[in-house]
């Protein structure tokens, strides 16, 4: 088979990530300003059902022998007409504003039926052969209910290796040199200033470019800081203590002498961020031993950053895995730096963790 530069599919995992972030926002809005109280449904509902409908008919109408792992099932949409009707309405109705995109991504949905099947083709098993795209259609859910960072994430793998990732951002700074404010997890009231779409495919570098509503800007190559001491380093971890030990990030933090406090933040907007060289280091470390991550939350994120030019590995330095299906059953956590640093971050992650497991 002829080698490809993955140059269509990109273009479409951008405009679907685009279509799909314009509606979440939307849901966001109608839901802040009250218009969407005929359903006792949360906004990150509709929006999760939403997104993954828009970005899997896009799938389909393109690549339709490819397989989707997506984080949602239509189960709920089935047994519940009204809020079935919700999200329909609401996908009908998000285009995108120059005809050139309207047909690259197959026109608009053809009806409520129809939406559910789509959004039920996300069920792939995932695992190590054929192309496989993954979805989470809204991540960083308790992000987006605060108004806070979330990311519209979309990766195709090959053969169990990402090949091209898309974030879609609406809540981070447009310009890859604002550095992270401390608060950039809550404080994220948009404004023209704020949206950016992350994205990158192998071999090809990273890349960034304004969210916008209208036809996509060329992107701008982004890279990640070239951090020479790690103790100058702004590392980012979750909002939510549940999903990463905020406590060993602080020890970890410590050790490396590092003073500035930590920007927490959801969703891989964390990825994108020291991607573009904002922050410099993104700590996920394992607090329930049982918790197995998801593909959906990594793929695209993982790219982005090693094209940027960092390393991305779990605590114990091995790559993430995407091959092994939904999940990422062989990895604990996730460490993610500057080449020039990660081995020495990596060195005091195992030390910390290692010192826990003994107690
Ligand atoms: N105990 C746990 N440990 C680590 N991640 C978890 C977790 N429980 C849920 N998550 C995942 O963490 C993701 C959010 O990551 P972050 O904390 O970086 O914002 C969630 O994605 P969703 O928000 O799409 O559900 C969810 O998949
Ligand atoms: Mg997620």
């Amino acid at each position: 088979m002829a080698t490809s530069n993955y140059s269509r599919e990109l273009d479409i995992a951008l405009l679907a990530v685009q279509r799909a972030t314009l509606l979440t926002k939307s849901v966001f809005h109608s839901h802040a300003k009250g218009t969407l109280n005929k359903s006792d449904a949360s906004p990150v509902t509709i929006g999760d059902f939403g997104a993954q409908a828009l970005i899997i008919s896009a799938l389909q109408h393109n690549f339709p022998e490819d397989e989707i792992v997506a984080e949602e099932e239509a189960k709920d949409l089935r047994e519940n007409t009204q809020l079935r009707d919700t999200v329909w309405n609401l996908v009908k109705d998000t285009i995108l504003p120059h005809e050139q995109s309207q047909s690259a991504l197959g026109g608009s949905l053809p009806s409520a039926e129809r939406m559910l099947d789509i959004i039920d083709k996300g069920d792939s098993k995932g695992g190590a052969k054929g192309r496989i795209w993954a979805i989470d259609p809204i991540d960083g859910t308790k992000g987006f209910l605060r108004g806070g960072q979330y990311a519209v994430c979309l990766a195709l793998m090959v053969d169990g290796d990402v090949k091209v990732g898309v974030l879609g951002c609406p809540n981070l700074p447009v310009s890859d040199s604002e550095p992270l404010s401390e608060n950039i997890g809550a404080d994220a009231t948009d404004d023209e200033r704020k949206g950016v779409l992350f994205s990158a495919v192998q071999g090809q570098g990273a890349h960034s470019r304004p969210m916008s509503t209208g036809k996509l800007a060329e992107g701008q190559s982004i890279h990640m800081s070239p951090l020479s001491n790690v103790s100058d380093a702004t590392f980012c971890e979750s909002v939510e203590a549940a999903h990463s030990s905020q406590g060993d990030a602080a020890n970890i933090a410590k050790k490396l002498g590092i003073t500035k406090p930590s920007v927490r933040m959801d969703s891989q907007a964390k990825y994108g961020s020291i991607a573009r060289g904002a922050g410099d280091l993104y700590l996920r470390l394992p607090v329930r031993a049982d918790y197995v991550e998801k593909i959906w939350d990594h793929a695209a994120g993982d790219l982005i950053v090693r094209e940027a030019g960092g390393e991305v590995t779990d605590a114990e330095s091995n790559r993430l895995d995407f091959s092994h299906g939904r999940t990422l059953l062989r990895n604990k956590g996730v460490i993610a730096a500057p080449k020039s640093v990660h081995g020495k971050v990596i060195e005091v992650v195992k030390e910390v963790l290692g010192s826990k497991s003994k107690v």
